[in-house]
């Protein structure tokens, strides 16, 4: 085993930062640099005041707390963080492509091989390198080649570290995961770059759930456990649409099935959708590498859990339209939630975004209300679709930082979020200044129906 005094990491993102954060505060004796090119985000990450850091978690900022200027730092300076590191996580975005071949579906792998590149131009030292970011399988190849064809001659060995953590749970899922995966070469190097990335973590995960695998095994079973997730989801919200038709309803059904332990009671919630920066990727992102391989059959299986969230999306817009008497012509409707899930800032795929174009095709006026979303990115959210004029958009949508204002003299209120503020509102309150009928359109089954319906609301769920 290598002794590692020195950690780097390429990228400040939600996984990076997190990741790293953790890891500097278990291992006080490793010294832990976060370099990005995004200059604002380093220097949010270095914001004396730690409510501005770049990411809301819940417990991230005692994290940061603790160990920035300890043993964890953030910087631009992405060579010297290269140079000093024993090891380096690569842990960059790798969106879905937006041009060319496998437009629409491939990763965008543009970033990892930069990353790359300016390892093999800056390092001068052997390193071991660890690709943290989401990759598909056989990228350690691409990495492996770029690298030992570097006229440095040092040598680098490559591990992939796939990290399962979900946002808003980010520090919890970290402190205690599930398991950790180290994906490596068996050569007697390899094994030796995998017990060290062990160790790092064994400083407080159990021994017996970091998991080595080969190297293509760690990063295909990344994008599986993606896909096995996101077609739960889809399982159950496809159940959900036949529940609406059958007078079954939707969280009976998934309570009932959880029992059975073969199947188990977790992502069984049926909602407006799953959104989020890597469901819809890594899935498309299979559904590019099955066809890749002329696997038709298996590519179209994969295809189907992102049609069915892309239904569902739909039938939640179309229901809003369909209760308001087939109309939402400069009808305010007020959304209560942004981001794709609670407890995050993040609106990467969110379903709000979806569900808000689609009434904006049929010219509603959309208010929007989210405890942890700035207006800026409600709007750039919108406009990167690119399905509607911005000056339309910031005609139409409105955002607002007081849920009573957003629900006012609306026609509907939407819930888009599952933010557990939302059960604490006087809804007696909002029904006083809603339009009647006063209709809600419960994205997320999480509003007290009975108590609603008492009120004088007409709830309309997901899959009741
Ligand atoms: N977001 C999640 O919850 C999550 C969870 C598990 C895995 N992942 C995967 O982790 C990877 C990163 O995701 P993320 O959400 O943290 O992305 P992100 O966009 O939040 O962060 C990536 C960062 O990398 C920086 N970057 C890009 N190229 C760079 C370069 N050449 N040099 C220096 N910095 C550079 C960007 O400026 C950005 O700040 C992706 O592959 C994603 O699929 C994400
Ligand atoms: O029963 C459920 C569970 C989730 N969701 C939705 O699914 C999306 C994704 O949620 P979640 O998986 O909790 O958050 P992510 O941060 O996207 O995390 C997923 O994606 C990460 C990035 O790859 C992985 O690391 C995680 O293991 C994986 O859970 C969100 O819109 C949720 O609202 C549902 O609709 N029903």
């Amino acid at each position: 085993m290598k002794e590692v005094k020195n950690i780097c990491c390429i990228g400040a993102g939600y996984v990076g930062g997190p990741t790293m954060a953790v890891i500097a505060l278990k291992n006080p004796h490793i010294k832990v640099n976060i370099v990005d090119i995004n200059e604002q985000r380093i220097a949010d990450w270095n914001d004396a005041d730690l409510d501005k850091l770049p990411i809301y978690e819940p417990g991230l900022k005692e994290v940061v707390a603790e160990t920035r200027g300890r043993n964890l730092f953030f910087s631009t300076n992405v060579d010297q963080g290269i140079q000093d590191a024993d090891m380096i996580f690569i842990s960059v975005n790798t969106p879905t492509k937006t041009y060319g071949k496998g437009k629409g579906q491939a990763a965008d792998l543009k970033y990892i091989e930069l990353c790359a590149r300016q390892i093999a131009r800056v390092a001068k030292r052997d390193k071991i390198v660890v690709e943290k970011s989401t990759l598909p399988v056989r990228t350690a190849e691409a990495l492996k080649d770029i690298l030992s064809n570097s006229e440095s001659g040092f040598k680098f060995e490559i591990l992939s570290n796939p990290e399962f953590l979900a946002e808003g749970t980010a520090i919890d899922d970290l402190m205690a995961p599930d398991r950790v995966l180290i994906g490596g070469d068996d050569t007697p190097s390899g094994q030796e770059a995998k017990d060290t990335l062990s160790a790092i973590y064994e400083a407080w995960v159990p021994k017996e759930q970091v998991l080595q695998t080969n190297v293509w095994s760690s990063e295909l079973s990344k994008l599986t456990a993606n896909a096995f997730l996101a077609q739960r989801i889809s399982s159950i919200n496809a159940m959900s649409a036949l529940c609406e038709e059958t007078e079954a309803d939707v969280d009976e059904i998934a309570r009932a099935i959880g029992m059975d332990s073969r199947i188990g009671p977790k992502f069984l919630k049926s909602s407006v959708g799953f959104g989020g920066s890597c469901f819809q990727k890594d899935v498309l992102n299979l559904v590019y590498i099955a066809k890749s391989y002329g696997l038709t059959e298996v590519a179209e299986y994969w295809d189907q859990v992102i049609q069915l969230n892309d239904y569902q999306k739909r039938r939640f817009a179309d229901k809003i339209i369909k209760k308001s008497y087939n109309t939402v012509n400069d009808k305010k409707i007020a959304f209560l939630g942004w981001a794709f899930k609670k407890d995050t800032n993040d609106t990467r795929e969110s379903a709000a975004i979806y569900v808000a174009d689609h009434l904006l095709d049929e010219n509603a006026q959309v208010v929007v209300y989210d405890p942890k979303v700035p207006a800026e990115q409600v709007y750039a959210d919108l406009e990167y679709l690119n399905t509607h004029d911005p000056e339309e958009i910031r005609k139409r949508v409105k955002i607002v930082n007081d849920p009573y204002e957003a629900t006012s003299e609306a026609h509907a209120i939407a819930v888009l979020t599952e933010w557990d503020e939302f059960k604490e509102y006087d809804w007696n309150k909002i029904f006083a200044s809603t339009l009647k009928p006063a209709n809600v359109f419960d994205g997320r089954n999480i509003l007290d129906k009975k108590a609603l319906e008492v009120i004088g609301f007409n709830v309309y769920n997901i899959g009741k």
